[in-house]
């Protein structure tokens, strides 16, 4: 059954909230946290060891009944239960969604051609146990009979982002496997790479849904050419392992039946890391980190299916992220992790967010009429603070932030992680507090700054303030609490989704490079350049000579 087809500017409650934005101009989000002394509490959600504190944004109790409202008339309610019930939500491809079901309890049903899932989900995560603890334990060897000492991933897009993120993010929890990701199809990437690489004790494991990706194979073809001046053919089947859904690919790879793990088209390549494509996760953490992971995201899964709306933390910041980028115009989000282990946390939502949103068509297949997917950005605090955050506290855009971060290190230095934390609170504070004229004279003058500096210096030192930013507080990070974080986010991206009527789970934008550059590899490699563009032709016809 397909979603039902709603324009949000269609709907009875956005002309309301279009005069409602007009009306709300003029309030300052600290002059709102003043006349109301219950603001930051009724704008948090606590749920788990999750506090998601969102009273800082430019909104009012209406502001929000509004947008709940707006997601009532785009009918969420239903497409949620829609996706959770496998329906084949991913029109475009007919397919269901179902990463949700990779994180299922055992006990649960979920259908997909008359077929539960959840049985064949287990029985690979079965085979991912059995295959990762004896990489892990050294039972399984390479091709001279020693243990396995690094892995390398190799895949690109939701087959590499996804692992890539969480294996730096669990780093704590580590064991001895070395981990390596090469994804780009630039040969300094996978050269790189080999020269820290002992073939004799390197597990490949090739992650492609489709197994037809030209980057992947690429790389996948020069590390078997690499290994094979060591190894022989036969040894293969001891050091490459694969994931996809394309098994008749990986057996012509020469990989060994027993190495290749299946993926389903019910899973997007950017919400598969909770399948085998999660392989060096396990590796990196154990199997026992990776089931936690999983068992974090269902428990945002529930949180999502069942709560209501206005408690609902992925409904709630979907809803947010619509009011600026709908009414205020805001273009860009910065996701801002106060946690290095999270490095890599906004270039994986870049994919999950950008990829999924970035639609101009509705679900009619009709030009929309109203902005979609945000752009997303962002680094470790408090390296960003360094670099990029003067623009977000004195430029001319407005960019609302998540500032995500922990109660408790997991190195235990009290003293590094309480400077770290002073400056994750003092950002938000700062951008929603800003600095009036009055404030800056006065620090001026206590400085014995002479009247006429003073008039010169004031202007650049005001900070406007009232800058929207979402605080998400978390006990510790764990791997059960990076599931829900990352799941939060999934479901996030399908609610924004819904309520701009567009197909979240199809990825044809990236489509026509991909073939062009089919076309000019033949024009590179061929005596002969096909009929291109002026620039284009100049440019191959320069880079051949
Ligand atoms: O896993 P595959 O099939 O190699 O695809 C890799 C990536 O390529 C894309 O299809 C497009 O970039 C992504 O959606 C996907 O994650």
């Amino acid at each position: 059954m397909s979603l039902q087809s709603t324009n949000p500017t269609e709907t009875p409650i956005w002309e309301k909230l279009t005069q409602h934005y007009t009306n709300s101009q003029a309030k300052k989000v600290k002059d709102l946290f003043a006349s109301d002394p219950s603001r930051a509490e009724k704008f948090t959600l606590k749920w788990n060891d999750f506090l998601v504190d969102f009273s800082k944004n430019r909104i009012t109790e209406e502001t929000m009944q509004l947008l709940l409202q707006l997601a009532e008339e785009v009918n969420l309610a239903d497409a949620i239960k829609k996706q959770f019930d496998g329906d084949l939500i991913n029109q475009t491809e007919g397919r269901a969604v179902l990463h949700t079901a990779l994180r299922a309890k055992k006990s649960d049903t979920i259908l997909v051609d008359g077929k539960n899932v959840v049985e064949e989900v287990y029985q690979v995560k079965e085979h991912i146990k059995a295959f990762t603890d004896n990489v892990i334990s050294g039972k399984a060897t390479g091709y001279t009979g020693k243990a396995f000492t690094d892995v390398v991933n190799i895949g690109i897009g939701g087959s590499d982002l996804g692992p890539a993120m969480v294996v730096e993010a669990l780093k704590f929890y580590k064991n001895h496997l070395k981990l390596h990701f090469v994804s780009n199809v630039d040969g300094d990437h996978v050269n790189e790479v080999l020269k820290e690489l002992d073939p004799e004790t390197t597990l490949f494991v090739v992650v492609s849904k489709t197994f037809t990706t030209q980057e992947t194979l690429g790389n996948a073809t020069t590390i078997k050419k690499w290994f094979l001046k060591h190894g022989t053919q036969e040894d293969i089947a001891k050091h490459f392992a694969a994931v996809s859904t394309n098994t008749e690919a990986i057996a012509e790879f020469g990989i060994a039946a027993d190495n290749v793990f299946p993926m389903w088209d019910w899973v997007g390549g950017r919400f598969s890391l909770w399948s085998a494509v999660g392989l060096s996760i396990a590796l990196a953490v154990g199997f026992d980190h990776f089931d936690e992971l999983l068992s974090g995201a269902n428990e945002m899964d529930e949180h999502f299916k069942n709560t209501d709306f206005k408690d609902n933390i992925p409904v709630v910041l979907a809803l947010l992220s619509v009011w600026y980028n709908n009414f205020y115009g805001a273009e860009t989000e910065a996701i801002i992790p106060y946690a290095q282990y999270l490095s890599r946390f906004s270039a994986y939502l870049q994919q999950g967010i950008m990829e999924s949103n970035g639609k101009s068509v509705d679900r009619n297949g009709k030009r929309v009429g109203y902005e979609t997917g945000t752009i997303i950005w962002g680094e470790p605090g408090t390296n960003s603070q360094h670099a990029f955050f003067q623009l977000i506290h004195q430029g001319t855009k407005i960019i609302p932030v998540d500032f995500i971060g922990y109660k408790k290190s997991l190195h235990g230095d009290t003293d590094h992680h309480n400077k770290l934390m002073a400056n994750f609170f003092a950002q938000t504070e700062a951008l929603m507090n800003g600095k009036t004229e009055e404030q800056v004279r006065e620090e001026l003058q206590s400085k014995g700054v002479s009247e006429n500096e003073m008039e010169k210096l004031s202007p650049f030192k005001v900070f406007e303030g009232n800058k929207p930013t979402n605080t998400i507080l978390i006990d510790q990070l764990t791997p059960k609490s990076l599931g829900s974080l990352i799941a939060l986010y999934e479901h996030k991206i399908f609610v924004q989704g819904v309520i701009w009527n567009i197909f979240s789970y199809d990825q044809w934008g990236v489509e026509l490079g991909k073939q062009l550059a089919g076309t000019i590899l033949k024009d590179i490699q061929g005596s002969e350049i096909a009929d291109h563009d002026g620039s284009t032709l100049q440019l191959l016809r320069y880079f051949k000579s």
